[in-house]
């Protein structure tokens, strides 16, 4: 049995070479990322989906307008939820995931935000009564809900937003209003044309006086029509970067009145004659997105290790160049700087899926806690996952756009799957929460650290380096360190530095009479950079610790190469910040270097191995670059000449315009 259960008859023989070189067992590794059943699961859903063309795009959806690619979707959608529980367990939310992936890829499921967010907010803001209300209902797809936050003039400043919801006694209901144009809800995913309901984040007013966002559940669309309710007008905001299968929307309310139980009222309460029950923490209504930010890490490295896998396959089919003159032209993955390239994106990829389950887990302990009204921990889980939303967000961007470059040409066509996964991936970098926003979210509880150091207080686990001043020399290659731990060592000095430092500056610009906001607004550059130096070092750290579990020998060697090239990168890149304070020479900087350029030898054979064992199916990828059998060429052919373009020899525009310019040209000699 080879060790790489994917080698067929009829692959291409350059990659199936590869496949014979692998050290470890695909089948094992896969079950090491997924866990046991899940990764036969997967192969069993992927396996049922190629059967049933109803779930089967009929062209590359590429060539699809936005009105028929928003129509192949619905369409879609209706198979999966008619027929899906016959191929998967609809109460696995990993194994529905799978689906629909399989059957969408990145960019078009018309349920994403009422699963990703809707019922989230549901779940975790309403309280018993309200959640069997609408709950099954939801869950039944009785309507579909989207999450409307977001206004034209606001984003970022939610206490800026303007939509109010305005408690009427006599009534007993909330009166939702957009008073002004900036006040439209613009962008919710789903809001356009789809969805019927809403959670609306609106300021909450009782006798004037303001209480702050918060959520309420408001019927847009008739459930049985479609049409807009009285006071209502929805459209669709119109063709973006990505996800252009996705109908994000414009929302205004004139004057909708909704019950008064249909406030979320879990954490705030608003009781019949208008009193108002603040919540035990002020930031609960914003539950939601923490959510998305847990569950977003995932997601952002499935689309990573899916660009790895289709430029790493790529690279061992495609020939170009010499290495030595006279020994014929090389696979490209040969080239240093293309495994430089396209393993680091792979290095991230691993890192951040092993470390996102980690999070999601975390996510899902604390919520649990908050559930019972325990927000203890909730102040570290904002600051770590603001960090991380940043940080996966933009350096598993950089990987996509390096994976698509290291294809060519052939990169920039869509026919390589790539460029439609970067405009995907990188909306990230935006949606929950602008990175340099969040970033300067943690950047405060960092701050804040460092002062309860000073102040002889106890720092929570996250923060616990801060303390360790004796780490002040970079220890490579000394006896009874290993290179892990130097590079870890390295990573908390360069956090623990870059924090201390942009903390020392902002207390003596304030000591010298600055105002907070001001001496904070001078060194936002470098409180971004502190927090990204320390959700760098908490990746690491937290990789590392996820590898040390493997128990299978051969595992856990192959995944501690990636672990290694992961760590020399991290360090080789924010290299600078080890010679402030004398903490590196530029010896032991090059000798990080050289471990790397080893590594990537190392890791050479196993490459396409890795990516095998990630286990993304030809249907999810839309790759013809990355397509499993490597049969490259002959398919992108296919590819060009399905394309609606080619359906005639002659345009019609052709005929209609340049014709008759060039014989009126011809006959003008
Ligand atoms: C059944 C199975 C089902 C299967 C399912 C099948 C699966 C299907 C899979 C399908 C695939 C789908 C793919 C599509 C994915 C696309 C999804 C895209 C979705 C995108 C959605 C969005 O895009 S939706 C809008 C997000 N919009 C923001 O993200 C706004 C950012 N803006 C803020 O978030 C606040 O505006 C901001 C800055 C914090 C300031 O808030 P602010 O002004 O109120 O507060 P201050 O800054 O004054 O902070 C005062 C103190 O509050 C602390 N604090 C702040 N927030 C806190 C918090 N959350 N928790 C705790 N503490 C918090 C802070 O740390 C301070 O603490 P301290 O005082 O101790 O320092
Ligand atoms: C694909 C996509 C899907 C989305 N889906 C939804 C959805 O389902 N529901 C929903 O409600 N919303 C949704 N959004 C909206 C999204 O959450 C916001 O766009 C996001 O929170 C950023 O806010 P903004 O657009 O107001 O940006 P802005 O805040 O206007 O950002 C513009 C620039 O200003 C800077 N800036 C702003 N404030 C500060 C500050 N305090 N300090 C320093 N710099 C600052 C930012 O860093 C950025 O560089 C979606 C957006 C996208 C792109």
């Amino acid at each position: 049995m080879p060790l790489n259960h994917l080698i067929r008859d009829g692959d291409n023989p350059d990659i199936t070479e590869e496949r014979q070189k692998a050290t470890f067992s695909t089948e094992e590794l896969a079950i090491e990322i997924y866990g046991e059943p899940l990764a036969q699961r997967r192969r069993e859903i992927s396996a049922e989906v190629l059967k049933r063309p109803e779930l089967l795009d009929d062209c590359p959806h590429v060539f699809l307008d936005r009105t028929t690619k928003v129509e192949n979707s619905m369409k879609k959608t209706v198979a999966v939820m008619e027929k899906g529980s016959e191929i998967c367990d609809f109460t696995s939310r990993e194994e529905l995931g799978h689906l629909v992936c399989e059957v969408f890829g990145d960019d078009g499921f018309p349920l994403s935000i009422h699963f990703v967010m809707f019922l989230p907010a549901i779940q975790g803001q309403a309280d018993d009564e309200q959640a069997e209300q609408w709950i099954p209902r939801a869950m039944r797809l009785e309507f579909i809900g989207t999450y409307a936050q977001t206004e034209l003039g606001h984003g970022t400043n939610l206490r800026a937003l303007e939509t109010t919801a305005t408690y009427d006694k006599r009534t007993q209901e909330f009166i939702l209003h957009t008073p002004t144009v900036s006040a439209y809800k613009w962008w919710p995913g789903n809001l356009g044309k789809t969805a019927n309901y809403v959670i609306a984040n609106a300021q909450l007013y009782i006798d004037g006086k303001s209480h702050g966002p918060h959520n309420f559940l408001v019927q847009i669309r008739d459930e049985n029509t479609h049409q807009p309710m009285p006071g209502i007008t929805v459209g669709d905001i119109g063709p973006k970067f990505g996800l252009n299968t996705n109908d994000n929307g414009f929302l205004r309310f004139d004057h909708v009145r909704i019950p008064r139980r249909n406030m979320l009222m879990r954490h705030s309460k608003v009781s019949a004659d208008g009193v108002y029950s603040p919540p035990v923490h002020p930031k609960l209504s914003y539950g939601a997105m923490i959510f998305v930010r847990a569950t977003m890490i995932r997601m952002l490295a499935h689309v990573v290790l899916k660009a790895a896998t289709i430029a790493i396959r790529y690279s061992c089919v495609r020939r170009q160049g010499e290495i030595k003159t006279g020994n014929g032209e090389v696979k490209i993955l040969e080239y240093q700087t293309q495994q430089h390239r396209l393993f680091t994106a792979l290095a991230r990829g691993f890192a951040y899926r092993l470390v996102g389950d980690e999070v999601k887990n975390l996510y899902e302990k604390i919520a649990e806690e908050v559930k019972h009204g325990n927000v203890e921990q909730l102040a570290d889980l904002h600051a770590l996952l603001s960090g991380m939303k940043s940080i996966v967000s933009y350096d598993s961007g950089k990987a996509i756009e390096q994976c698509r470059m290291a294809c060519g040409g052939h990169g920039y066509s869509h026919a390589s799957g790539i460029p439609e996964m970067y405009a995907v991936e990188i909306a990230g970098c935006t949606y929950e929460g602008e990175n340099m926003v969040m970033l300067q979210q943690q950047a405060r509880y960092l701050v804040k650290g460092i002062h309860r150091l000073a102040h002889g207080e106890e720092l929570s686990t996250m923060l616990q380096y801060l303390a360790n001043t004796s780490n002040n020399k970079f220890r490579i290659g000394e006896s009874g360190v290993d290179l892990e731990n130097a590079l870890i060592l390295a990573l908390e000095y360069i956090a623990r530095s870059t924090i201390e430092r942009v903390t020392a500056r902002l207390d003596s610009l304030q000591n010298k009479g600055l105002s907070a906001e001001n001496a904070w607004n001078e060194n936002a550059v470098e409180l971004t950079r502190a927090s990204r130096t320390h959700t760098r070092l908490w990746i690491a750290r937290c990789f590392r610790d996820r590898v040390h579990r493997i128990e299978n020998h051969a595992i856990r060697s192959a995944l501690t190469d990636i672990l290694e090239l992961f760590l020399t990168y991290e360090v080789v890149d924010m290299s600078q910040y080890l010679y402030q304070g004398g903490y590196a020479n530029s010896d032991q900087v090059a000798q990080v270097k050289d471990a790397m350029y080893k590594l990537l030898e190392k890791i050479r054979p196993n490459a396409v191995s890795y990516v095998d064992a990630y286990e993304v199916s030809d249907t999810e990828l839309r790759s013809v670059l990355g397509r499993r059998d490597g049969n490259v060429y002959d398919n992108l052919l296919k590819w060009a000449k399905s394309n609606p373009l080619n359906r005639t020899e002659v345009l019609p525009a052709v005929e209609k315009h340049l014709m008759p310019m060039m014989l009126a040209a011809k006959s003008k000699l």
